[in-house]
């Protein structure tokens, strides 16, 4: 079977790190080896970037913070997620260049067309088999990441830049159902997990 590269994406707050879990138990349940990572991260190079993104006090500008998520990635796919795949082991990363589309795009402004150029030098014709796209309304975003932690660089953003970070994602997965499953997080656990299981299964062929 050939490796998958599969994604985990959402607006903060959407369940991403608590799903990760299931991804992770569906993986061992199937026996199917897999390698977890993420963005901004994965390596040296991507986790000191990733300090520098996320600290409230850096005062980076639009193109530099878009730069920077691509040098990131650039390293994260040269040196974790294309081995691995070469290797036959499937890949799953908490956020990839979708969430370049919506923070930076969506959410910043950014012109699209130039994430596009980017997405095109540094992955070529590369991308996810699938992405999970967990989607909540704002308000249960807020309240969620309100509760439970201080907040990084672009969660202390406000409503209007999650109302438009959101809107790209779903966008995107509009436009391109094939590639994604579109996962309504704002339900019970249970459910959550039903369905990630669900599209997990879809994307591995097997009968659901
Ligand atoms: N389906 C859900 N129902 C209720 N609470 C949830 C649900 N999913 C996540 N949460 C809670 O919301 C908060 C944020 O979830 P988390 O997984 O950290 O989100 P993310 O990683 O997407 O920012 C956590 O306190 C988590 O327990
Ligand atoms: C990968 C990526 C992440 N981000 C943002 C989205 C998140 O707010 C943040 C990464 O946080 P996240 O991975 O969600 O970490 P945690 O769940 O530990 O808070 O970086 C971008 O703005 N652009 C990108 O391309």
């Amino acid at each position: 079977m050939k490796p998958k590269f599969i994604t985990l994406d959402g607006i903060d707050g959407a369940g991403k790190s608590t799903n990760l879990a299931v991804i992770r138990q569906w993986f061992e349940s199937h026996n199917l080896p897999v390698l977890f990572t993420r963005e901004p991260g994965g390596t040296p190079v991507g986790e000191a970037l990733r300090e520098i993104l996320l600290n409230p006090e850096t005062k980076a500008g639009l193109r530099a913070e878009t730069l920077m998520m691509f040098a990131a990635r650039q390293q994260h796919l040269e040196d974790v997620i294309l081995p691995a795949l070469a290797d036959g082991i499937h890949v799953v990363s908490d956020r990839f260049t979708d969430a370049t589309f919506a923070y930076q795009g969506g959410g910043r402004g950014v012109p699209l067309q130039d994430i596009e150029m980017l997405e095109n030098w540094v992955q070529g014709g590369f991308g996810p088999d699938l992405t999970l796209l967990l989607d909540v309304p704002l308000e249960v975003s807020m309240a969620r990441i309100g509760q439970t932690r201080e907040k990084d660089r672009f969660e202390q953003e406000q409503a209007d830049f999650f109302t438009r970070v959101r809107a790209v994602y779903l966008e995107r997965a509009a436009a391109h159902p094939e590639r994604y499953a579109l996962i309504d997080g704002n339900r019970s656990l249970e459910e959550v997990r039903a369905d990630i299981e669900h599209a997990l299964a879809r994307s591995f062929g097997m009968d659901v």
